[in-house]
């Protein structure tokens, strides 16, 4: 529907007179005669007028606001507006955004009254100007501008794209080595419905991170800052990286993906935090690696005192700076961010940085159980019961097999492949691992009773020799 026309018309002879005061302007002594003009058709107008106007400014008032009624509209925009303008958000890898063309109107409807949208932009700043008409005026401004606002928010959490963020290095304008977070979309389709875990573990995790989601009265009430960390740990193909993304799928959360090998200082390090967005996870990867490479970094340098710089200290990554940035810096930025550490060897983990307190959950991802292997049967075959699935479920108990190596070998190979030859590939390999297993335990036990052999000779080699030096003593 179009605004009223007589008030349309109306606004033209308005706009004549303000080109009628746009020239008197150019005379000095007329420059008040026209500011009561304008004031005076402006009090005419409204109060003629059935209908208010009101104008909201991009840069006034709160700007969370404004995005969300910008939202809302650019939403029904894609419906009701007749001319659409492309608009990247930032830059080219955010989906295509449609939102009003400058002086565009549209329409819309609340509990039957009819409101009109125009977006303007004056000297650089953007306004949505909104019209209805004036016995309404109380609806409007108390229900239906919550209304867009909410439904705006709402939109805009629907259509949230989760992003991987990388902290790549570059050449800052000074020539020195810069550090800045890059993204990309990530569309990983990992979720917990297609992760290989065993079904309690996979609610406890759920529970949890759900309890985070949903926390902020709880954590405002005991003053804590809304922050999660988590261990994840166990061997190369288990599932840490897959957990990551059914993580973040989950809570519709970014991931920044931090490479702590190529931080050269805290402060880069504190640039890079400082970076990290509300509703985000950030990941270091083998933590224990990444680690071990800063310390063998200050090894080195320690061996080179006068190359020392004073500060030098301060300026490199280390251990300790990294927990007072998760006991720190982090909590006092506030939102809702979640830490997530990965290693392959638990045991060579710094007790400091595990301990409880500093990661609040510890999950360890292991080999494949028989549940794990049919979540991985139902993704990869979409098959939920075969004959051969005792065979595994026996097999899987007997040796150990990474949930990687499974998928591997249960993956269709060729168009020939059926369900039954995947899944007689899958205990051919975990007949293969469980001889091989065997074999090695074999050769433990004979390499462990060869050498208690070897130790029961040499003692009593010793006792006859010293049985010998008796004799010949006596
Ligand atoms: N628990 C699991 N559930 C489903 N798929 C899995 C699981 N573990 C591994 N996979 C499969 O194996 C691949 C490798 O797993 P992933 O990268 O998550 O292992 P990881 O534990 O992170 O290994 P690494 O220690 O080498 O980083 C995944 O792409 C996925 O296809
Ligand atoms: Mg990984």
């Amino acid at each position: 529907m179009q605004m009223p026309t007589l008030w349309a018309q109306l606004g033209s002879i308005m706009g004549s007179l303000m080109f009628l005061s746009a020239i008197l302007k150019s005379f000095p002594p007329f420059s008040l005669i026209r500011g009561y003009l304008r004031v005076y058709t402006n009090r005419l107008t409204s109060r003629l007028s059935p209908y208010v106007r009101i104008s909201i400014s991009e840069y006034s008032g709160d700007c969370r606001a404004f995005s969300a009624i910008q939202t809302y509209l650019s939403d029904n925009s894609s419906r009701l507006a007749n001319r659409l303008k492309d608009n990247f958000l930032r830059n080219t890898q955010n989906p295509l955004v449609l939102t009003m063309d400058d002086n565009e109107e549209i329409s819309d409807e609340f509990h039957g009254i009819n409101i009109w949208w125009v977006s303007v932009v004056k000297s650089h700043e953007m306004f949505l100007n909104l019209t209805f008409p004036k016995r309404h005026r109380d609806l409007i401004t108390s229900q239906y501008l919550s209304h867009v606002i909410e439904e705006g928010k709402a939109i805009a959490a629907r259509n949230r794209k989760i992003k991987l963020y990388t902290n790549l290095p570059g050449r800052g304008s000074n020539g020195l080595t810069s550090i800045d977070w890059k993204h990309v979309l990530f569309e990983h389709p990992a979720s917990f419905d297609t992760l290989a875990l065993r079904p309690e573990k996979k609610e406890e995790i759920v529970k949890d991170l759900v309890k985070f989601k949903n926390g902020k009265d709880y954590y405002a009430k005991m003053g804590k800052p809304l922050k999660r960390g988590y261990l994840l740990y166990g061997p190369p193909g288990t599932g840490k990286s897959t957990m990551i993304a059914a993580m973040a799928n989950f809570l519709n959360y970014d991931i920044y993906d931090l490479e702590l090998t190529s931080v050269e200082n805290n402060m880069m390090f504190r640039k890079l935090l400082i970076g990290i967005e509300s509703k985000s996870i950030m990941v270091i990867e083998d933590i224990d690696c990444s680690l071990n490479f800063t310390e063998k970094r200050k090894e080195k340098k320690e061996k080179k005192p006068e190359e020392e710089d004073e500060d030098d200290d301060y300026r490199k990554v280390t251990l300790s700076g990294l927990l007072n940035f998760i006991d720190g810096i982090w909590s006092a930025l506030g939102g809702e961010r979640i830490i997530v550490f990965t290693t392959n060897y638990v045991d060579k983990m710094d007790p400091a940085l595990i301990r409880s307190g500093r990661m609040d959950k510890h999950i360890e991802l292991s080999y494949c159980c028989y549940e794990g292997f049919k979540v991985l049967a139902k993704n990869y075959l979409d098959v939920e019961s075969h004959h051969l699935f005792g065979r595994i479920d026996r097999l899987l108990k007997e040796t150990e097999m990474t949930p990687a190596d499974v998928v591997e070998n249960l993956m269709p190979k060729s168009m020939e492949d059926d369900n039954e030859s995947c899944l007689k590939r899958l205990i051919e390999a975990l007949e293969l691992v469980k001889e091989a297993r065997s074999r090695k335990q074999e050769e433990e036990e004979k390499k462990e009773e060869d050498e208690g052999n070897r130790k029961d000779l040499s003692a009593e080699e010793e006792e006859g020799e010293e049985t010998r030096n008796l004799m010949t003593l006596h």
